[in-house]
């Protein structure tokens, strides 16, 4: 393991990359920087140019304007077999006439090396996911995550510097997924190979990721660390693409005595000045910030109260999801996990709720409705 170990230290920088298909522009001056070791996933939904990222770094496209680096060698001319870039993709895409040493050594064979480094390092790749006793196995008689471990060896066993996983556990059931979601980040941290992952799914990417760029229409709209995105979204998009959330329009009451912003249908002020000049603005809470309140406590000056009435109760085994209907208006979302004595609440039941506002992001938008534009 002490060889793959050293493949440590690789950098990949995307400097104003652009890439376009035609007359339509895919990807728009893209630029990324990923630290040695890093497990950078790239977040998005279908089209917003996650695999084109990925295909321009490992050399099966070329982009139109824009440099691309490793390690700080500029590749955009460099063959693809030349970058030392291994690759996971979703379909396992192991040779199915060859046995599992066969398939996982195969990326040495084709580098030329001896038979016994070979030896070793199958050995060691193997060892590393757990299939050191797999190596005569076909790949037909493997379950579906044992051909991924097996593709992920593959991709590893010629010690690349840079790591790219494509949707890799796309085709798995969910159980699997989670589990293996957890087996690939204690792989990567074991090896420390620098890794770039694409998915769309945010709880894979919240899970895995040292960073997560989140990409809407062929740019990265925010990057951080998940829990810096979850916790602080810059954007409406951000803040609906990962998790779930409530959005809330505030208004500037434009009177001082008013004390912050008016949070429209919940009756009550979201306390923090409004911007000079801001007529509106959006406020993402997520279900988990808001919490019932006891009857009769005081609160201090950070928190935002507000009535509600039940309108939906979900049972989701560790948590409770529950619909509520503020001023017979909005409908906003709190989750609460089970305890004890916490009495689960019934549709129709009125309670006071209230969250942090430090536990509230504002964002730059503000919510178009059908009626008016704010
Ligand atoms: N060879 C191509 N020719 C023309 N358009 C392409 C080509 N490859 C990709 N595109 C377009 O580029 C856009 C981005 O595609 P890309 O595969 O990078 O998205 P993605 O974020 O990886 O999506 P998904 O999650 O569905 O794989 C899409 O609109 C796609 O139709």
């Amino acid at each position: 393991m002490k060889q793959l170990q050293e493949s440590r230290g690789a950098v990949v920088e995307f400097s104003g990359v652009c890439k376009s298909f035609g007359d339509v522009e895919v990807l728009g001056n893209f630029t990324l920087s990923v630290g040695a070791g890093e497990f950078l996933t790239l977040l998005g939904p279908s089209g917003s140019g996650k695999t084109t990222a990925l295909n321009m770094l490992a050399g099966f496209l070329n982009p139109s304007a824009g440099e691309i680096s490793i390690a700080g060698v500029p590749v955009t001319a460099t063959p693809i077999e030349k970058r030392n870039i291994g690759m996971v993709f979703q379909s396992y895409s192991l040779f199915p006439h060859m046995n599992v040493e066969q398939n996982v050594g195969f990326p040495l064979k084709m580098r030329g090396a001896d038979s016994q480094v070979t030896q070793e390092r199958v050995a060691a790749a193997l060892d590393l996911v757990g299939l050191g006793g797999f190596l005569e196995r076909m790949p037909n008689q493997l379950s579906g995550g044992q051909r991924q471990r097996v593709a992920f060896a593959r991709a590893i066993v010629f010690e690349p510097k840079v790591l790219l996983m494509d949707e890799p556990l796309g085709a798995l059931d969910l159980k699997l997924r989670e589990r293996m979601q957890l087996e690939i980040k204690h792989y990567q941290q074991q090896i420390g190979c620098t890794v770039i992952y694409v998915t769309h799914d945010q709880g894979e990417a919240l899970t895995l990721s040292d960073r997560i760029a989140i990409m809407d229409q062929g740019q990265i709209v925010q990057i951080g660390h998940p829990q810096q995105i979850y916790d602080h979204p810059k954007s409406r998009f951000a803040a609906e693409f990962i998790g779930e959330t409530n959005l809330l329009t505030l208004t500037n009451p434009l009177e001082k005595s008013a004390g912050g912003w008016v949070i429209d249908g919940l009756d009550t002020i979201y306390p923090r000045p409004p911007e000079s000049g801001r007529r509106h603005a959006l406020l993402s809470v997520r279900p988990e910030k808001i919490v019932r309140l006891p009857e009769h406590a005081a609160l201090g000056n950070g928190h935002v109260s507000f009535d509600a009435t039940v309108t939906e109760v979900v049972f989701f085994g560790d948590v409770h999801r529950y619909t509520i209907k503020c001023n017979g208006q909005q409908d906003l979302v709190f989750k609460e996990f089970r305890s004890g004595n916490t009495p689960v609440l019934r549709s129709g039941q009125t309670l006071r709720l209230s969250f942090l506002t430090d536990d509230a992001a504002l964002l730059p938008e503000t919510i178009v409705s059908k009626d008016k534009a704010l």
